[in-house]
C-alpha cells in the first residue's frame, strides 16, 4: 500500500492548547504544566479510510511569524480556546494569511474550539463558532486536550480532506498532462520540507498503544465523523527525546532575542533551532515515561 505524507500545521493564539492538542493526538498523553513553543514537529502514521496516511505535524508557536509554515503546510488547525474571545477573534486574520499566501480559497481547514471541558469559563458561544465555521465552509470542533474529546476527530476530519484536496487535484492533473515547457505543481504527497528541526535527530519510532477509541464524545459539533475507528489503527508515532534544561532555557532565551550579543536574527534563529531541539527530545522523553507508566 503507498504511503502519502501530509503537512498538518496546527496554529492559534499562545496558551489555547495546541501543544496539548498535539501531545494527545500523537502520544495519547496530557500536559499540565505551561511551556510556551517555539515550534515542535511530530510524525505520526495512521490509516484513513484504508489509507496509511505518515502524518508531519507542526506545533507553532502563539507569537510566530507564520508565513513559512503556510506556504508548505497542506491542512492547518486554526485553534481558539472557548475560554477566550481575543483567541477567537485572531484566527480571522491567521485564515486570511493562508488563504493569501497559499493563493487558494480552499486550503483544507478545521475550526477547533479547545478546552470544552471549562464551560463554566466559556467566552465564545458555540453558536458563534458555527456562524464562523459556516462562513469559512470548515468544520468546527469543539475538544478537550484535557479529555481527550474529540482530538482525534478533528485532526482525522483535517486528513480527509487532504487526501480529497490531493485525490481531486491528481485528477485534474494527471502525469501524462503536462506538456513540454510547463513546470509541474510538485506533487502534494512530496512536498518541499517544512522548515522543520534536522530529521536526523530523530529518535527510532516509538510503538505506543492506540488512542483511546472508547472516549466519549463529548458534543461533536460538526459534522459526525467515523474517525475514532480510523484512528485506532493508528500505527506508530515518533518524538524526540531530552536534553539539560539549563541549555534548553538558555536556547530559548537566545531564540527570544534575550542574550546580549546573540540577538541578531542568526543568533535567534540558531537558538530556536537548538531549542526546537530540545524540546522534541523532551517530548519523547515524556511520551516514553507514560508508556512506561501506562504499561505497568
Ligand atoms: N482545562 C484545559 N486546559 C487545557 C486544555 N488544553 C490545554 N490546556 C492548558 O492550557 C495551557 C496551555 O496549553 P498549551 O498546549 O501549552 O498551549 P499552546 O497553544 O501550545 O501555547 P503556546 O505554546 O504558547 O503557543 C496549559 O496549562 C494546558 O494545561 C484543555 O483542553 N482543557
Amino acid at each position: 500500500m503507498s504511503q502519502r505524507e501530509y503537512h498538518i500545521v496546527v496554529l492559534g493564539s499562545g496558551g489555547v492548547g495546541k501543544s496539548c492538542l498535539t501531545a494527545q493526538f500523537v502520544q495519547n498523553v496530557w500536559i499540565e504544566s505551561y511551556d510556551p513553543t517555539i515550534e515542535d514537529s511530530y510524525r505520526k502514521v495512521i490509516d484513513v479510510d484504508g489509507r496509511h496516511v505518515i502524518l508531519e505535524i507542526l506545533d507553532t508557536a502563539g507569537t510566530e511569524q507564520f508565513k513559512l509554515y503556510m506556504k508548505t503546510g497542506q491542512g492547518f488547525l486554526l485553534v481558539f480556546s472557548i475560554t477566550s474571545a481575543s483567541s477567537f477573534r485572531e484566527l480571522a486574520e491567521l485564515r486570511e494569511q493562508i488563504r493569501r499566501i497559499k493563493e487558494d480559497s480552499t486550503v483544507p481547514m478545521v475550526l477547533i474550539g479547545n478546552k470544552s471541558d471549562l464551560e463554566e469559563d466559556r467566552a465564545v458561544s458555540r453558536p458563534r463558532a458555527f456562524a464562523i465555521s459556516r462562513e469559512w465552509n470548515i468544520p468546527y470542533f469543539e475538544t478537550s486536550a484535557r479529555r481527550r474529546a474529540n482530538v482525534d476527530e478533528a485532526f482525522v476530519d483535517l486528513c480527509r480532506q487532504i487526501i480529497r484536496k490531493d485525490h481531486d487535484r491528481a485528477c485534474m492533473y494527471p502525469p501524462d498532462s503536462l506538456r513540454p515547457g510547463l513546470s509541474p505543481s510538485p506533487p502534494i504527497n512530496q512536498s518541499t520540507k517544512l522548515p522543520y528541526p534536522n530529521k536526523t535527530n530523530l529518535q527510532p519510532y516509538i510503538n505506543m498503544s492506540a488512542p483511546n477509541a472508547n472516549t466519549p464524545n463529548e458534543g461533536i459539533l460538526g459534522k459526525t465523523v467515523n474517525s475514532v475507528a480510523n484512528a485506532a489503527n493508528y500505527v506508530s508515532e515518533t518524538v524526540q527525546g531530552k536534553s539539560a534544561e539549563a541549555q534548553k532555557e538558555s536556547n530559548k532565551q537566545q531564540a527570544k532575542g534575550n542574550v546580549p550579543g546573540k540577538d541578531s536574527i542568526t543568533d535567534r534563529a540558531s537558538g530556536a533551532a537548538d531549542a526546537v531541539g530540545d524540546k522534541l527530545k523532551q517530548s519523547k522523553h515524556e511520551g516514553s515515561a507514560e508508556a512506561n507508566k501506562h504499561s505497568v
